[in-house]
C-alpha cells in the first residue's frame, strides 16, 4: 500500500526528509549494526543530502556503518558534475566518515569497463550480487531504504516510460542508452530490484510532477508510469509538497 506524506513546499520536504532519513539508518543500525542506503539524482533527492549535512542530526548516524547505493547514474566521466555520484558527494558524503569501502558508485564512462554502459551494469549487478547475502528473491542486498525522484513523465532511477528497461525483469541493473533526458547513457536498477529494499520512498515536488504522481498512485501500468512499479517490502512512502500532490 502506498503511504502519502505531503508537506507545504519543497524546502519543508527536503528537511523532513533528512529527518526521516537519519531516523531509519539509526534504527537500521541499531537493529543489524550497519543500514544500507540507495541514494538517488535529482533536485529534490541531493537537496535531502544538503539538508542532512547540514542538520546537526547527521552526528546520531554511525557513517562508518553505512552501505551507500545509487539507485541509478548518469553514465558520464568521473568526477562529472552531472553525475549523481559527484553531487551526492558534494552534498553530503565528502563531509561525513564513511568507511570508502562500504561505498559502491555506479561505474563511469572513463573508467575501467570502457564507454559502454552494458558492461558497467553487469559490473554493478556482480557488486550488489556479491552482497546480497541471504536475499533469495533477487541478487541483490535487502536495501534498508531506496530513494527515488519522480520525472515529469513519470520515470524513475533512470527507467523511462515504454522502454526495455522499465520491462526489464531478469537483471537487476541495465546499461539505459537513448534516455529521452540527458545524458543520453546512464546505469539504472531495476524495478525487481528496487522491489528488493524494506522502504521504497518516492520524493518529488513542484507542479511538473503533478500528473506523473496522480497517475501512479491511481494504478497505472508501470510500463507507462514507471514510478508506479516502485514499491517496497515493507512500506512505500510518497514523500510530496503540495504541488505535486495537487492532483491526489
Ligand atoms: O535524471 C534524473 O532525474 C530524476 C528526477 O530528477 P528531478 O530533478 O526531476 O527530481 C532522478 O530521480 C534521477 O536519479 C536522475 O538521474
Amino acid at each position: 500500500m502506498n503511504e502519502v506524506v505531503v508537506h507545504p513546499d519543497a524546502e519543508t520536504l527536503a528537511e523532513a526528509a533528512a529527518a526521516r532519513l537519519v531516523t531509519r539508518i539509526v534504527d537500521a543500525q541499531q537493529a543489524r549494526g550497519v543500514a544500507s542506503v540507495v541514494l538517488t539524482g535529482g533536485r529534490t533527492g541531493i537537496d535531502v543530502l544538503a539538508r542532512l549535512r547540514k542538520s546537526p542530526a547527521h552526528r546520531a548516524v554511525d557513517w562508518s556503518a553505512v552501505d551507500v547505493f545509487w539507485g541509478d547514474e548518469r553514465f558520464l566521466p568521473d568526477g562529472d558534475g552531472e553525475r549523481n555520484e559527484t553531487q551526492a558527494r558534494q552534498a553530503l558524503l565528502d563531509h561525513v566518515e564513511l568507511d570508502p569501502d562500504r561505498v559502491h558508485p555506479m561505474p563511469s564512462s572513463d573508467g575501467r569497463f570502457g564507454g559502454d554502459p552494458d558492461v558497467a551494469a553487469a559490473h554493478y549487478a556482480e557488486v550488489l550480487g556479491a552482497l546480497a547475502g541471504a536475499n533469495e528473491d533477487t541478487p541483490v542486498p535487502r536495501f534498508d531504504v531506496v530513494m527515488l525522484g519522480v520525472g515529469e513523465e513519470g520515470h524513475t532511477a533512470s527507467l523511462f516510460p515504454d522502454t526495455p528497461y522499465v520491462r526489464e525483469t531478469a537483471h537487476p541493473v541495465v546499461g539505459v542508452r537513448q534516455c529521452p533526458k540527458p545524458p543520453p547513457e546512464r546505469i539504472s536498477l531495476t524495478l525487481p530490484a528496487v522491489r528488493a529494499a524494506s522502504e521504497v520512498w518516492l520524493m518529488t515536488t513542484g507542479a511538473g510532477k503533478t500528473e506523473a504522481v496522480a497517475r501512479a498512485l491511481s494504478g497505472a501500468d508501470p510500463v507507462e508510469i514507471p514510478a508506479a512499479g516502485a514499491r517496497g517490502r515493507d512500506r512505500t512512502l510518497w514523500l510530496l509538497d503540495r504541488e505535486a500532490a495537487a492532483g491526489l
